[in-house]
């Protein structure tokens, strides 16, 4: 089972919570909880000149293109996004295609990703860099893509290595971004296959790096998008949410569609899926977002997230 400790949190106000709920109709490619879908009027314009400079994503395909009507309570508004002086259009336009991410004041500095080096494994968290620079750790079973979106992120291929086999990863990895910040990859959880003592090995240490990393900005915990929810991921998420720990979604493999013939459900709905499931975890709703490193759908998009959740906790 999983640890309950709980620990205060310096960052737990990451999860605004807005109180005057609205409606908006969120125009781009999302999920659809509505029945009678509404035609999409054209994209909004950026919200920032230099947002423009990224990769456009990928456009979505037909089935994709439905609306849906989120609630201001299941939009993550990031700290400092004053929600009272925003008309509908722009918020509508600082939303991050395919999440329910608003984009805030602090994101932007430091977006791109100019350098990432490899730097240390560690296996305790006390080994891990002692240089007091921000960093987002990606976690996930085994095999759902960890270090494939970290290779996405930094447009290499191998700088983080990966496998058809579960149980590739067995450390702490640290990369180290622009000389700034890092990007760490973990070992999966949820590999049968492990021996029981590696199992148990794997949740100490992570789970005590997650609890007593100062430098950790946000978790970012990988679901594959392409299967229905996993009982350990509910768990995984469960735990987080009772320590406090901020965390981000990140839906992987939302390339892959299963055959609607043979019962398999669309990325869509199991991401939907996994929200209604996970909704009593949280005090409010965390921030996600929906990925392919295949294709690299929602790559611009995390690196402008981590900019604004790393920009903040600097300046905090
Ligand atoms: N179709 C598709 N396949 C993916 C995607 N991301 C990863 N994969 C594949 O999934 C397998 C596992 O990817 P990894 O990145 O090694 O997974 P991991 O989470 O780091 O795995 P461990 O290190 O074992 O915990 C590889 O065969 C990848 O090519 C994706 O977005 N789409
Ligand atoms: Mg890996």
């Amino acid at each position: 089972m999983f640890l309950t400790q709980q620990i205060p949190r310096i960052h737990s106000h990451f999860f605004a919570s807005p109180k005057t709920p609205k409606f908006f109709l969120i125009t781009s490619a999302l999920l659809s909880n509505s029945k009678s879908p509404i035609p999409l009027p054209p994209p909004p314009p950026p919200p920032l000149s230099h947002f423009s400079t990224l990769t456009p994503t990928p456009t979505a395909t037909p089935e994709d293109q439905e609306s849906l009507q989120l609630s201001l309570e299941s939009l993550f508004l990031p700290p400092e996004t004053d929600v009272s002086s925003l008309k509908e259009a722009p918020l509508t336009a600082r939303i991050l295609k395919g999440s329910n991410i608003v984009l805030s004041k602090f994101a932007g500095h430091g977006v791109d990703v100019v350098n990432a080096d490899f730097v240390k494994s560690s296996v305790k968290t006390e080994e891990c860099p002692a240089d007091g620079a921000p960093e987002f750790a990606l976690v996930g079973r085994s095999n759902v893509g960890k270090s494939s979106l970290l290779n996405s992120l930094v447009r290499r291929k191998r700088l983080a290595l990966t496998s058809k086999k579960p149980g590739k990863t067995q450390c702490i990895n640290h990369f180290r971004i622009n000389d700034s910040w890092y990007l760490v990859d973990l070992p999966g959880y949820g590999f049968a296959a492990a021996p029981h003592e590696v199992r148990t090995d794997w949740a100490k240490f992570t789970k005590d790096y997650f609890l007593n990393r100062p430098t950790l900005v946000s978790v970012f915990l990988l679901i594959d998008a392409s299967i229905p929810a996993k009982k350990i991921d509910l768990e995984y998420a469960s735990w987080l949410g009772q320590n406090e720990i901020p965390m981000t979604l990140v839906f992987t493999k939302c390339d892959k569609r299963k055959k609607k013939k043979n019962g398999g459900k669309r990325p869509e709905e199991n991401v939907r899926d996994f929200q209604e499931l996970i909704r009593d975890f949280f005090k409010s709703t965390p921030p996600w977002i929906m990925t392919s490193s295949v294709t690299n759908q929602g790559r611009d998009e995390i690196l402008l997230h981590m900019s604004q959740l790393r920009n903040y906790w600097l300046k905090h």
